[in-house]
């Protein structure tokens, strides 16, 4: 199993390059089984999960042509309805596949997801919203049978925001007979992505980036050129270190308008930040010279505080002048950081969903383990504000979805190294 070790103490110093994101490009790859047409994609992040994603699209017959970033889907010719759950343990995101599946072919068969590290992270609403579009569904032996011969238009009130939920029963609507009003829409910038997609692709959808999204189903869709979106967790996680290490970094391809609050998070901690402008991109400048301030949040649905960077601004407050307060509101289990930044040598305590840091002097490098993406993501930052070195296990779960973050961290000066 691959590690990561990384002396700390080191400034980072020059240009990172945002990749796609994640987030976006897993549910806009499951777009193109809505459709015979080609589904021409850019920007596609280089990750472990994309990687699975389109083996289990694939295995549905759908066919993958991948240079690099570019990735072109063609679905005129679909043989299985099934998402197994050899593919769909790796990768809960695999749930993607049942709203189009089913809208398409009035059929599927999807492994349950089951829990994760952070949660418990039940699908119900997906299954209760295609429900309520006429969906006959049973959960039999961890699978999800779902059969409608036409999906037909509904209005869906979701009990919580989903964003997964929000993306499947997008994809489904938009082949449903009739209207379909999403109420309580995930607002995420990657569900907007995935809608401006499908929009591209023939879909009829009002309300994109608001939560109501109204749907006038379409017979059918054809084929569409998108770029994913830049990846915003990706950009705060690249701010967040530099913030904790001291430096000067200018980051391309990103977009700072989806990521307004940890922006003036980042702000309110030090950094220095300047905004520009290139083709049609941003780019972000970023200086810190000082110890970084502490500061208290609470994570929330976006455009709130996003929870996939509660772990990496934890990792600025540990050294961060000042006590201060994180609050997870949507994970049940989402603090299992805390424990190995404590190893690091920081002050963390935690009751119920609030984790209190005191800001210590210094961090020192010890050997932790990576418990899911953005802890993973959290403990690098920490190892490399750290003095000495820092032997980080389990990094498979940061390859899920970083591209080649140790590359692009030590290109502007981290000592970083991945250890097979
Ligand atoms: C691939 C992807 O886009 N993953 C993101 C997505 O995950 P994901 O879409 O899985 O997260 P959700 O927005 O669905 O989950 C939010 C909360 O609702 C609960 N819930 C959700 C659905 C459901 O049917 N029943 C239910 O109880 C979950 O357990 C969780 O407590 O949004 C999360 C919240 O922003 C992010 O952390 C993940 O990075
Ligand atoms: C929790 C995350 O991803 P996933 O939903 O794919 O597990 C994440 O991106 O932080």
């Amino acid at each position: 199993m691959d590690k990561l070790q990384i002396v700390g103490g080191k400034p980072l110093n020059g240009e990172i390059a945002v990749s796609g994101a994640k987030n976006a490009a897993l549910p806009i790859l499951c777009a193109g089984l809505l459709t015979s047409g080609d589904v021409e994609l850019s920007n596609v992040p280089r990750l472990h999960d994309v990687k699975t994603i389109l083996r289990l699209l694939e295995q549905t017959g759908l066919k993958v042509v991948q240079d690099d970033e570019n990735v072109t889907l063609n679905g005129a010719n679909i043989t299985s309805l099934e998402a197994p759950y050899e593919l769909v343990k790796t990768m809960r995101a695999s749930i993607l596949v049942l709203g189009p599946l089913l809208a398409r072919f009035g059929e599927a068969k999807v492994s349950l997801p089951g829990g994760c590290a952070i949660g418990s992270r039940p699908v119900d609403q997906h299954i209760k919203g295609l429900r309520q579009m006429g969906a006959e569904i049973t959960i039999e032996g961890g699978y999800i049978y779902a059969k409608a011969k036409k999906l037909k238009g509904a209005r869906i009130l979701t009990d919580m925001i989903t964003v997964t939920g929000t993306e499947n029963l997008l994809m489904a609507a938009t082949l449903a007979e009739g209207e379909t009003i999403l109420e309580n829409a995930a607002r995420e910038p990657e569900v907007t992505d995935l809608a401006n997609l499908l929009v591209a692709m023939g879909a009829k959808i009002d309300g994109i980036g608001t939560d109501r999204l109204v749907i006038q189903g379409v017979n059918e869709l054809h084929g569409a050129k998108h770029a994913v979106i830049s990846d915003r967790i990706e950009a705060a996680t690249f701010l967040c270190a530099v913030a904790a290490t001291g430096g000067d970094i200018l980051l391309t391809n990103t977009r700072t308008d989806i990521f307004d609050v940890a922006l003036d998070k980042l702000r309110e901690v030090g950094l220095q930040l300047e905004v520009g402008t290139n083709r049609g991109t941003n780019t972000i400048r970023a200086r810190m010279d000082a110890r970084p301030q502490a500061v208290s949040f609470r994570t929330t649905e976006y455009p709130g505080f996003p929870t996939d960077m509660q772990a990496q601004f934890m990792a600025v407050n540990t050294i961060a002048a000042g006590p201060s307060r994180v609050t997870e509101t949507i994970f049940e289990n989402r603090f299992m950081h805390v424990q190995e930044m404590n190893r690091l040598g920081a002050a963390i305590s935690t009751e119920g969903n609030t984790a209190f840091i005191k800001g210590v002097e210094r961090l020192v490098g010890a050997q932790v383990m990576a418990t899911d993406l953005r802890a993973s993501a959290s403990l690098v930052i920490a190892a490399m504000a750290a003095q000495g070195t820092t032997l980080i296990d389990r990094i498979y779960h940061l390859d899920r979805g970083y591209d080649r973050m140790e590359v692009k961290l030590s290109k502007v000066g981290a000592d970083i190294v991945r250890i097979k």
